[in-house]
């Protein structure tokens, strides 16, 4: 069987488009730019690379950028001071906190200090409630982007089965809320789960978020499936190698002698990943100044 390889990048490349109009519309109505201020705590490099990502995207699509860089050893109440600061800014309509924070830090009211408005991660108490409660809300942007990218492949998926592997804030639990409210029946998976293989073995749809190198293996999977694929491992660099290769959690060549589609790493998810977060910014900035989003096509 030869499986169809989803491209995470053309599904990126037009949600910017769109994104892009609604910013330029944005400033003639508002007569200022939306903004998304991102804070990054310590010097991890692979955050470091996102989060200059971020900024870039944010630019390049007409919108402000407020990156802030803070030492690995800041006190908590210094980090919640900038957020309550940034809360309070009305030229920032998104706040994101790069995250994991270091050990030091308590990431759970870090992120509670964030202002639910401009929280574009949808990790705030509130947001998260609003999620499970099944009210508009802004949702974190992994998953979102990957009920985006399943509902322009199959349009209705009511009654399927998804296994999602990984119960993280910011991918598995979100995740878990937003196929349970497309009406899938909904297995959560993680590190203590007895019997991986035989669960995914019935699933239509694996979402996968556990930061394990191909840990699923191809036949594993259900004949058909449709595999969505979050994990972002580097594998340590071979002979001659500047850098490992990236992975995700799904053994990806395996895969393709099993299932429907399979989303690639790099070029899948994650590539979506930074387009949603523009997405989440620009909504943001419209109900932040009280507008209505002039169409529904995000
Ligand atoms: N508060 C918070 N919100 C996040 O959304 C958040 C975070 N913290 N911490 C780190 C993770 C990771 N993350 C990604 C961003 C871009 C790519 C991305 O651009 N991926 C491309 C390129 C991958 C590469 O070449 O490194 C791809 O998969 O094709 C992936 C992952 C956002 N995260
Ligand atoms: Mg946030």
């Amino acid at each position: 069987m030869s499986a169809t390889i989803i491209d995470g990048k053309a599904f990126a490349a037009g949600l910017r488009e769109r994104v892009g109009k609604l910013a330029g519309e944005f400033e003639a109505k508002a007569g200022r730019k939306a903004g998304l201020a991102v804070v990054l705590v310590g010097e991890d490099p692979a955050s470091e690379v996102y989060v200059r990502s971020k900024g870039k995207a944010t630019v390049a699509l007409g919108m402000e950028s407020f990156e802030y860089r803070l030492p690995a050893d800041t006190p908590q109440e210094e980090l919640v001071a900038m957020v309550e600061r940034l809360n309070a800014d009305p030229s920032v309509d998104g706040i994101l906190v790069q995250l994991p924070l270091p050990k030091h830090l308590d990431e759970k009211a870090v992120i509670a200090a964030v202002d639910p408005d401009k929280d574009v991660d949808g990790i705030t108490p509130t947001n998260a409630g609003r999620l499970v409660l099944g009210m508009d809300t802004l949702v974190s942007c992994t998953p979102l982007g990957c009920t985006m990218i399943l509902k322009d492949m199959l349009g209705d998926f009511s009654g399927m089965d998804a296994v999602i592997v990984g119960r993280s804030i910011l991918f598995g639990k979100p995740m878990a809320q937003l196929l349970l409210a497309e009406n899938c029946t909904v297995t959560m998976a993680h590190s203590r789960t007895r019997d991986l293989p035989g669960l995914l073995r019935r699933a239509d749809i694996v979402v996968a978020a556990v930061g394990v190198p191909e840990l699923i293996r191809g036949d594993w999977l259900k004949p058909g499936a449709i595999v969505l694929d979050g994990g972002i491992n580097r594998l340590e660099a071979g002979p001659g190698e500047a850098k490992g290769r990236l992975v995700g959690d799904v053994a990806f060549d395996e895969a393709l002698d099993h299932v429907k589609a399979i989303t690639p790493v790099p070029g899948g998810v994650g590539a979506t990943t930074i387009a949603v977060l523009m997405r989440n910014t620009i909504v943001a900035a419209y109900r932040n100044e009280g507008l209505d989003l002039p169409d529904d096509t995000l």
